[in-house]
């Protein structure tokens, strides 16, 4: 029997004895909110705030024009009642005791956990899928989500979805048991939105999916889903029958444990594959296909796609000129570009448009393909259909995904084939266990041939193949063999195209993470590649990974290592590059700071037309590619150093723009070592402990740590290196720039805040090129760069405890309050490219300008 709910969640005790845990209020809008209301659901309202409110209920008196009943009388189920069939305010209980007592609400909304209301949503779903009533929800769950326990039938379970993240699996069975719900087990990870429920006969099951329908678990509905697809179930009984290794090997899906972590995102760039979680709840799943969830804009024509990024990006921009508004100190008069907005509707700047991709379809250099099972129970080499933590791990073949080459959908399938037959086993997301994981194609082109929009595939001549796998647990010698067939089935894969398809290099990646994103330093092992019918023997010597791929961008040949970062749309990259280098009116006398230069693109394409090039990138291979493209490019007036940005960019400002017999005294000098917030505290935190560049002992201010690449990859003192790095004479004195400008890069996570203070502050850097895969990262760093200063500031608000919470914008304010008084920049113009052609990301590249006062 289900304890009250008052008992077993530590609520405050009932107000004249009276609790209504089932109780969700009717969701009206922002002002109807705040009138009297009757309590809200039960399990996520704090208990200060459920007493505030029906403290507020008792003292507040009714309005006139509701002398005797509140609007709210009766129109929801009383708890106590259905629970117990009595309730101790009788007639007189403000909630409804039984549906026939039940009122509508001033919303024309029933409660939501009575049977009108789930009836009226079925209808809803029933008209809008076509679908019939009857038909329960599925979670595509292809690997187990049930307790192995060798006795689980998963026809007795159900998966619950649109829980609280934060719930584990004891608030998952308290729930249930404050439901009065009997099951046999409650399964649910912290972070996932769904949990797995499994029932000892088909009686329990049925009075819970009635109980459990429709509950409302803060603002979401309770959805009841069946664990996997009809196909997949059948599948698996039919797999019971298999001897014991075999369901081990082939069939993960049957003895798995929740055991998973956060979602398993395919790591694209444009973040096309996998992480889209906005668009799966519980009544989506069956109508997805891997080209929904990758290319969801494929089904629009291409200028279409243009203008809706468009008018994305101009929303986006809006904000930046709201937050600075919000943001500018009182007393501070708002900037000139803040009041001039309104002429160009809301805009921090002129928003030149957006730039068309040259190539629309097959266009992705590098494309990353989970391993998994497909709704049909085949191991498959694909896209996930959704989220992990919503519960989809199912994986579909790549093909219809128009951003994909044919080249790496014939890869894919290629290992798809060899995994058929593989009795190294798939890795399972729930239980963090087995062997294959992913399969990374990666191409090159050749410089010396056109592009070709109408054939690119004939352009590329080279293709590195990755496949990540997880080898802890396993045979050494049986890996190995398995490595030779894996690599013999690419080799003759590859041979069976006509034309044959190219394939330069071989590397195997181990990791054994959580999720398919591995660290920098995962290790890597090339295998080699055995001529058809000649066959080669793996002797476990071939740990050094020299295995790199070549592209070519505005005439120069890039050279790109397994993990090095490089564009996917290689020919689009060329026109964004060459744009942020018209934009920051660059000359001979111009000192250019490449912030995350990945393998040097910009800089390197941008060398002839500046007087000198400052890459600094944290991953070591690609600086030792940035190395290798620099000097067989001919290019001489760059210096690579491998670091974060964070623990060097100030003291590089320095060495550049603050010479020695003028040394300022400005905040900037500060500005490394002064960390005043808990976010950035806990970040720097992480530099220290994990320097990825391969420094050690970061000293931010003396770059000490910072390694600067010298040929072969390794680490000198930072003098000599500056001679071996920079032009042929080796003499590039401050004095020499004139004009000092920084295009920055980053990832989609934006810049540090210790490199946006840095940049702010330092005088002598007037302008600034901002290029982003993220513009929601942009403009939260645009926030802080374009707010104007106070007269005085805050100094380290020490009030930092809601920081997580903040949205982006917000945090950045918060941060634009303590930033030490400097010119603030201003936006300029901005302009979006389109690298992503079919999914909804899309570059964007901001100038920013200080007014040129020096
Ligand atoms: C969007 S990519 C841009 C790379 C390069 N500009 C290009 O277009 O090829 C971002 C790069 O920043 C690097 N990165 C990420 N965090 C960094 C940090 N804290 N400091 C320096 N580099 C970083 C990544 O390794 C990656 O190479």
């Amino acid at each position: 029997m289900a304890s009250s709910p008052t008992e077993t969640l530590n609520l405050p005790p009932p107000i004249n004895g009276h609790d209504a845990p089932n109780q969700s209020e009717p969701k009206l809008n922002a002002d109807q909110e705040i009138q009297p209301s009757i309590p809200q659901s039960t399990y996520n309202v704090t208990t200060t705030t459920t007493a505030e409110k029906r403290k507020r209920e008792e003292e507040e008196p009714q309005s006139e024009a509701e002398p005797s009943l509140h609007p709210l009388h009766k129109t929801s189920l009383c708890s106590y009642f259905r629970k117990s069939g009595s309730c101790c305010h009788g007639a007189t209980c403000r909630f409804a005791h039984g549906e026939e007592e039940l009122r509508l609400r001033p919303d024309n909304t029933w409660d939501p956990t009575s049977e009108r209301a789930k009836k009226s949503r079925k209808a809803e779903n029933g008209e809008k899928c076509g679908v019939k009533e009857d038909v329960v929800e599925e979670i595509m769950m292809t690997e187990v989500a049930v307790d192995g326990d060798g006795d689980q039938d998963i026809a007795l379970s159900k998966c619950l979805v649109h829980l609280p993240r934060k719930w584990n699996s004891d608030n998952l069975k308290k729930f249930l048991a404050d439901h009065g719900i009997l099951c046999k087990s409650g399964k649910k990870k912290k972070g996932m939105t769904v949990g797995f429920v499994s029932f000892e006969d088909s009686e329990q099951l049925k009075s819970a999916v009635e109980e459990l329908e429709g509950i409302s678990i803060g603002n979401k509905n309770l959805k009841v889903a069946n664990v996997v697809p009809r196909s997949f179930e059948t599948k698996i009984k039919s797999a019971m029958t298999l001897p014991e290794k075999d369901l081990q090997t082939k069939e993960p899906a049957l003895d798995g444990q929740i055991a998973g972590g956060p979602s398993s995102s395919n790591g694209n760039e444009d973040g096309t594959s996998n992480d889209d979680s906005s668009q799966v709840d519980g009544s989506v799943s069956r109508a997805r296909s891997a080209r929904d969830v990758v290319t969801p804009l494929a089904h629009m024509p291409y200028s279409d796609q243009l203008e809706h990024k468009k008018n994305s990006i101009v929303q986006m921009l809006k904000k930046l000129t709201r937050n600075a508004r919000k943001a500018c100190p009182n007393g501070v008069s708002l900037p000139e570009w803040v009041m001039k907005s309104r002429e160009i509707g809301g805009l921090p700047c002129k928003l030149e448009g957006i730039l068309e991709s040259p190539l629309v379809n097959g266009y992705r250099n590098k494309c990353e393909f989970s391993v998994g099972y497909s709704l049909q129970g085949k191991a498959t080499v694909g896209f996930m259909l959704g989220n992990f933590r919503e519960g989809v791990t199912a994986v579909e073949e790549p093909v219809d995904c128009p951003n994909v080459s044919r080249i790496a959908c014939k890869y894919a399938s290629a290992f798809q084939e060899f995994l058929q037959h593989s009795d190294l086993p798939i890795w399972n997301r729930f239980k963090n266990t087995g062997f294959w994981r992913q399969l990374t194609v990666r191409e090159g082109r050749t410089p010396e041939k056109p592009t070709d929009a109408e054939n690119l595939e004939a352009n590329i001549s080279e293709v590195m193949l990755i496949v990540q796998v997880c080898s802890v647990s396993f045979d050494h010698a049986h890996v190995n063999s398995e490595f030779e067939r894996l690599a013999k089935a690419f080799e003759e894969g590859a041979a069976a195209c006509s034309p044959s398809l190219p394939l330069t290099a071989l590397v195997v990646q181990d990791h054994q993470g959580i999720s398919n994103v591995a660290p920098a330093d995962a290790p890597l092992r090339l295998l080699p590649i055995p001529k058809a019918n000649s066959g080669a023997e793996l002797d476990g010597t071939n740990d050094v990974v020299e295995a790199r791929i070549h592209d070519c961008i505005s005439n120069l040949r890039f050279c790109i290592s397994p993990t090095a970062f490089f564009q996917v749309n290689t020919v689009a990259a060329e026109k964004l590059y060459s744009l942020a280098g018209d934009w920051a009116d660059i000359g001979p006398d111009t000192l250019l700071f490449d912030v995350c230069c990945g393998t040097g693109t910009i800089g390197l394409t941008l060398a002839h037309r500046v007087g000198m090039v400052v890459g600094i990138e944290m991953n070591a291979s690609a600086v030792s590619d940035a190395h290798r493209n620099a000097e067989i490019n001919g290019i001489k007036n760059c210096r690579f150093v491998c670091a974060k940005a964070e623990d060097v960019m100030g003291s590089l400002l320095k060495e550049y723009l603050n010479p020695p017999q003028k040394q300022d005294e400005h905040a900037s000098d500060s500005s490394n070592k002064e960390i005043t917030t808990a976010e950035e505290k806990d970040s720097f935190k992480d530099n220290v402990i994990e320097n990825e560049g391969g420094s050690s002992g970061v000293d931010p201010e003396n770059g000490v740590g910072a390694s600067e690449c010298s040929e072969g990859g390794g680490k000198e003192p930072q003098s000599q290196l500056q001679k071996s790095c920079t032009s042929e004479d080796g003499n590039f004195s401050v004095q020499q720039f004139k004009n000092v400008v920084a295009i920055v890069d980053p990832p989609r996570g934006g810049l540090h805040p210790t490199v946006i203070k840095v940049l702010r502050t330092h005088a002598r850097l007037r302008r600034l090129v901002y290029i982003s895969c993220n513009p929601e990262t942009l403009v939260a760093n645009a926030i802080e760069l374009c707010t104007p200063s106070p007269d005085k500031v805050e100094k380290g608000n020490k009030d930092n405890r809601g920081w997580r919470n903040m949205s982006s914008a917000g945090l950045a304010r918060h941060r634009a309050k303590s930033m030490p008084i400097s010119e603030p920049f201003r936006p300029v113009r901005a302009m979006a490219v389109d690298l992503f052609p079919h999914t909804s990301h899309c570059e964007m590249v901001m100038l920013l300008e200080r007014l040129m006062i020096w």
